[in-house]
């Protein structure tokens, strides 16, 4: 569905991205790890057109994604950005509407508000729905979101046309009840012919749902696999500077990563 390759993003003379290839399809779930300031989310902004790439090419089920009018490419591709924030006093519904703007001439149906309504639904944030939208706790807000996200991408999903899902970082708020929540449904759209790609810092969620993962480390990809390929100590090691022990998790087919205790005397150890 969507394929990069050799991505490289400049700026100034920093290399913020660096010759980084890959394919998002329909069916899998793909997650990139790395530390801050890896590159992860300049990648990713390439991928939406949000960034300019200096190098390297985007296609879109075969097209350039430079050639392809927004309006069609938002019916096919939602995105939600790290701490996306809103300026204006919408409610909760209002948000959720907003990923039905593609599909929509100007003014919205019964349809798209019965669709938005199932999908905060879905979410498990229809309490939410009158709620003034940035009133709402940060958790939330990213439930709307992807609420949304799910309204706009509904139609494909309900024919069962490939589409894609991008997000940066879409758990950072959530509990643990939620972050499984959202990464369950995830998963379940992954198997009906969307293409996810998601950027994530908890290295256990991506070892439990993602089908591959890219590492990256100083703008390139480190480490391309599924979770058993690159969820080595070795390579987990290398690319975020910390000591793991990774097991085989006692319940699922995956790995389990623990952060070894950091030996090394802090600062506070002086005062
Ligand atoms: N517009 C910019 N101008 C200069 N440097 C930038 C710009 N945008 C990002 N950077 C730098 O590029 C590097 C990669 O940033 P990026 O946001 O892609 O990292 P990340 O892997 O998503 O990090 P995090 O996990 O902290 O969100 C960082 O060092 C960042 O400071």
């Amino acid at each position: 569905m969507i394929e990069a390759k050799n991505i490289t993003v400049q700026i100034g003379d920093k290399k913020l991205v660096r010759d980084v290839s890959m394919n998002i399809t329909p069916g899998k779930f793909s997650v990139i790890l790395g530390k801050n300031g890896a590159g992860k989310s300049t990648f990713l902004k390439t991928l939406t057109g949000d960034m300019k790439k200096t190098s390297g090419e985007i296609f879109v089920e075969g097209r350039r994604l430079e050639s392809i009018q927004y309006q069609h490419l938002a019916q096919k591709r939602a995105v939600m950005m790290q701490n996306a924030t809103l300026a204006f006093s919408f409610t909760a519904l209002e948000v959720v509407l907003m990923g039905r703007t593609p599909h929509t001439h100007g003014f919205e149906t019964p349809r798209d508000q019965k669709i938005s309504r199932e999908c905060m639904k879905q979410v498990g944030v229809d309490h939410l729905m009158d709620r003034s939208f940035p009133t709402l706790s940060g958790g939330e807000k990213q439930r709307v979101q992807f609420a949304r996200m799910l309204a706009q991408l509904w139609d494909r999903i309900e024919e069962n046309s490939s589409c894609c899902l991008m997000l940066d970082e879409p758990l950072s708020s959530l509990d643990l009840s939620n972050q499984h929540t959202i990464m369950h449904l995830v998963k379940c759209l992954s198997r009906k012919n969307v293409a996810v790609l998601m950027i994530l810092h908890d290295l256990n969620l991506a070892a439990q749902y993602a089908d591959e993962i890219n590492i990256m480390k100083d703008g390139r990809t480190f480490a391309l696999g599924t979770p058993n390929d690159v969820f080595k100590p070795e390579i987990i090691e290398m690319a975020f500077d910390c000591p793991v022990h990774i097991m085989q998790h006692p319940h699922y087919q995956c790995p389990l990563v623990i952060a070894a205790k950091k030996e090394e005397k802090s600062f506070l150890s002086a005062v």
